[in-house]
């Protein structure tokens, strides 16, 4: 089933952000949001995870769904070093060490780099960290907020490929600014704001 976005509409004091907004995100595929800075990618993901409440509207098709997330900003725990950072959300992980630490190289991150506290990253790093975190669980719906923000081409490129490999199946929702990405993503384009 598709998750429908129906006729949402959310303010915040005057501002409106949405207004009757809809959209319907396709099952088990890839899919890019895309619009202006400002035009409301951020405020719908936040209405898909539950975490802002809109005003009006509804959305259908997330109840069966088990959703992991790249949000705008890492929220990752800064002392902890990137396995333990997954250890720490995924406690029913099914895949080994190894094949963790493999999946990590995947996006070009060394052994070294995995003994190291997240503080002690780039920021660079510590993106593909937040993303290997939404991508290994067995989620349903992975939303990922500006994924490849702060990565050089080589890096995004060793993201889409992991991406890929690791997500075949399942239902991605990935906001971005750059029209590439939709191609290389192999993925169909809901626009906002347009
Ligand atoms: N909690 C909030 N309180 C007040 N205004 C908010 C709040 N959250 C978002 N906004 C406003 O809503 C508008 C939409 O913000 P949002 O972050 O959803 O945009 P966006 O499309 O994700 O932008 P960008 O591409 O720059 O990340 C902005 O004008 C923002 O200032």
């Amino acid at each position: 089933m598709n998750i429908q976005a129906i006729d949402i509409k959310k303010s915040f004091g005057t501002q409106i952000v949405l207004s009757n907004w809809n959209c319907s995100i396709p099952e088990n595929k890839t899919t890019c949001l895309m619009g202006p800075s400002g035009c409301g990618k951020t405020t719908f993901f936040r209405i898909l995870l539950g975490l802002t409440q809109p005003d009006s509207g509804a959305i259908y098709g997330m109840e069966n769904q088990t959703i992991t997330a790249v949000f705008q900003e890492n929220r990752l725990c800064n002392y902890l070093n990137a396995i333990k950072n997954i250890q720490l959300v995924c406690r029913d992980l099914d895949i080994s060490r190894q094949k963790l630490e493999d999946i990590f190289e995947q996006v070009g991150l060394d052994r070294s780099d995995l003994m190291k506290p997240i503080a002690e990253l780039s920021g660079g790093m510590q993106r593909r960290v937040a993303i290997v975190r939404a991508i290994v669980p067995k989620s349903t719906f992975i939303l990922m907020d500006e994924p490849f923000r702060g990565l050089d081409t080589e890096n995004k490129k060793r993201v889409i490929n992991c991406i890929h490999h690791m997500t075949g199946g399942k239902t991605l929702l990935i906001s971005t600014h750059d029209f590439r990405d939709v191609e290389s993503l192999n993925a169909e384009l809901i626009e906002m704001g347009s």
